[in-house]
């Protein structure tokens, strides 16, 4: 029998994916170790094996076949759009899409076409002011700290993940509106689906039992 390979996401999603995947009976141990530079580990017992990779790869992973499935934020499907298929919700990771700014912003946003939008997740903030708000901004992409933004005047607002909320009210932002809810989802490969379906549906199954 072949491995099943499986790609996570670094970072905020691993501690809660690894416990998941600890209740369904599947070996973490190795993976947890954090002095690790370790890549790949397999579980033996039951033919898996598990790569930790970065939120954006995750879903090149899967799309290529070098993972048969993932596990990565709605927020990270929706920017890569990668021909994978979305299979299961897992509830964790919860957040929300947003657009944020400061307050005297908000009548900008409503009413003034030639905004400036910073944000990690260029393809998504496009779809929501093209697609579905019918408003011409101008997106520029940053890779962190997007908060920033507002306060130094790169950009009127941005559209970024917002959790609890602290890292706006530290800065004196607010949400404006919101694009999307987002949790953590299983992906898989589309051959992957088919060739190895009756493995693949029934490690589905073990998860959303200990869901
Ligand atoms: N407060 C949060 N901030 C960012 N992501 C969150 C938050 N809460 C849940 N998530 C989810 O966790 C995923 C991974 O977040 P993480 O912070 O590890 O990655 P990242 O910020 O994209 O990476 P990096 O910090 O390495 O640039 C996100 O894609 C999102 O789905
Ligand atoms: O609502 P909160 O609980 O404050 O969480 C939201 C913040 O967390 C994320 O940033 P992250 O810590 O991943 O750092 P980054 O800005 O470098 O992406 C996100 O981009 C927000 O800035």
């Amino acid at each position: 029998m072949r491995y099943l390979t499986i790609a996570l996401t670094k970072g905020r999603l691993a501690k809660k994916t690894l416990e998941l995947l600890e209740k369904t009976g599947i070996t973490c141990e190795e993976m947890k170790d954090p002095a690790s530079r370790k890549l790949i580990f397999t579980d033996e017992e039951h033919k898996l094996k598990f790569f930790l990779a970065k939120g954006p790869d995750v879903p090149t992973y899967v799309e290529y076949g070098a993972a048969d499935i993932g596990i990565v934020g709605e927020d990270t499907i929706l920017e890569e759009q990668r021909k994978i298929y979305e299979v299961l919700d897992l509830g964790f990771g919860k957040c929300r899409m947003c657009v944020c700014g400061p307050k005297e912003n908000e009548e900008l946003l409503k009413h003034q076409e030639f905004i400036r939008v910073a944000t990690k997740y260029p393809n998504i903030a496009r779809d929501f002011f093209y697609n579905k708000k019918h408003q011409t901004v101008e997106i520029i992409k940053l890779n962190g700290s997007i908060e920033l933004a507002p306060i130094v005047g790169l950009t009127e607002v941005i559209v970024d993940i917002v959790e609890t909320g602290s890292t706006l009210r530290e800065n004196g932002l607010q949400v404006l509106e919101e694009v999307c809810p987002l949790s953590a989802r299983v992906v898989v490969n589309p051959v992957s689906m088919r060739m190895e379906n009756e493995r693949i549906t029934q490690l589905l199954k073990e998860i959303k039992a200990v869901l």
